[in-house]
């Protein structure tokens, strides 16, 4: 069995202001094994900073128990912080700073010598692509190679777990596909463990072995994201009635469908939830047929993790800020 790099029980934060409770982490158990890359997913205000904060020994929990990189969160902190990596959602680098001498003197507080930081530093700033840029003020840099540098700055002590808060935040798609390149990278070549807060389900889909749902400080679902999806179970059937006024006779057949759910009428278009899509597309076309209904598109697909969001949360990650499913396949009728 794989080691296990965080092993966490019960972990709790509660905050007080003035006379207010916050409840912001309720009593989360989770594990994750050596070479991992695990998501933590939830929408804004859900409790994903305030428990990577306390995993990273910045926030002291209310109640509960953790083992982090081997060292216990409560008795040895220091073991903990000294065997991470963590880059916080607003970087930690001076904007006036030289970058080198930021990751430089960052390593000099984990005790390596100067010689030392610089290698390792330089050998970081290629593997991230940030060749050439030694000398760079951090203001002076695209948002993509800032947030590579923070990265740099997160690795330079080499750590075996790192903890990345919303690290593609604020990029365009083609630097956020060239830092999950940069975070694939770490765990194949140095088997670094990878735990990530996001947003964005499609970085969640692409990126993660394994996704944790976190909603009201709880969390409310684990596993790969193949394993969240078939969760939803089925496939999700669309489809759009010519005539608006035959639409609800097309929801009648859909939902006459062999094992559907009761579909939904949005205007003219009908979503229904089947077990088997192909299958159910084939008896709804010769249906609609029999029946001389006309439809303008019939599509059938995959429940996407925002379903799998949707139907936990009851909300979708799209209206709290996160990334568009990926569109469906049309099928023109
Ligand atoms: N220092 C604090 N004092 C009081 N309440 C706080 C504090 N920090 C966080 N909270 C509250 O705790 C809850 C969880 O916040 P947290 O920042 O962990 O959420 P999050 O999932 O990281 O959200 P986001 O996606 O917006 O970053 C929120 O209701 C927040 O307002």
């Amino acid at each position: 069995m794989l080691s296990r790099v965080i092993h966490a029980r019960g972990l709790a934060r509660t905050f007080r202001k003035r006379k207010e409770e916050v409840h912001a982490v309720v009593g989360v158990d989770l594990d994750v094994s050596a070479g991992e890359i695990v998501g933590f997913l939830g929408p804004n205000g859900a409790g994903k900073t305030t428990t990577l904060r306390m995993l990273t020994t910045l926030l002291e929990p209310t109640a509960g128990t953790a083992t982090v990189a081997g060292c216990d969160l409560r008795t040895d902190p220091v073991g903990v912080r000294r065997r991470i990596g963590y880059v916080s959602q607003s970087g930690s680098t001076a904007p006036e700073a030289r970058a080198g001498e930021e990751v430089v003197d960052h390593a000099r507080l984990y005790g390596m010598s100067t010689a030392e930081a610089t290698e390792r530093g330089k050998q970081l700033f290629s593997e991230l692509d940030l060749d050439g840029l030694w000398e760079r003020q951090p203001k002076a840099m695209s948002g993509g190679q800032r947030r590579r540098l923070d990265i740099a700055v997160g690795l330079i002590h080499v750590p075996e777990l790192v903890f990345l808060d919303e690290p593609t935040t604020g990029l365009d798609p083609q630097a956020r596909a060239n830092l999950w390149d940069h975070i694939r990278a770490l765990r194949e070549e140095r088997g670094t463990t990878v735990f990530l807060t996001t947003h964005y389900l499609d970085e969640a889909d692409a990126l993660c072995d394994r996704i944790l749902v976190i909603d009201h400080g709880s969390i409310v679902a684990e596993g790969t994201p193949d394993q969240l999806k078939s969760q939803v179970g089925g496939d999700v059937l669309t489809v759009t009635a010519e005539r608006p006024e035959e639409a609800a006779e097309v929801a009648r057949l859909v939902g006459a469908l062999p094992g559907a759910e009761p579909p939904q009428l949005v205007e003219t278009r009908v979503i229904g939830r089947v077990p088997h899509g192909g299958r159910a597309l084939v008896e709804l076309v010769r249906a609609l047929d029999a029946a001389g209904l006309a439809v303008s598109g019939i599509e059938s697909r995959r429940p996407s993790l925002d379903d799998v969001f949707l139907g936990l949360t009851g909300r979708s990650l799209r209206e709290s800020g996160g990334a568009p499913a990926p569109a469906p396949e049309e099928v023109p009728a």
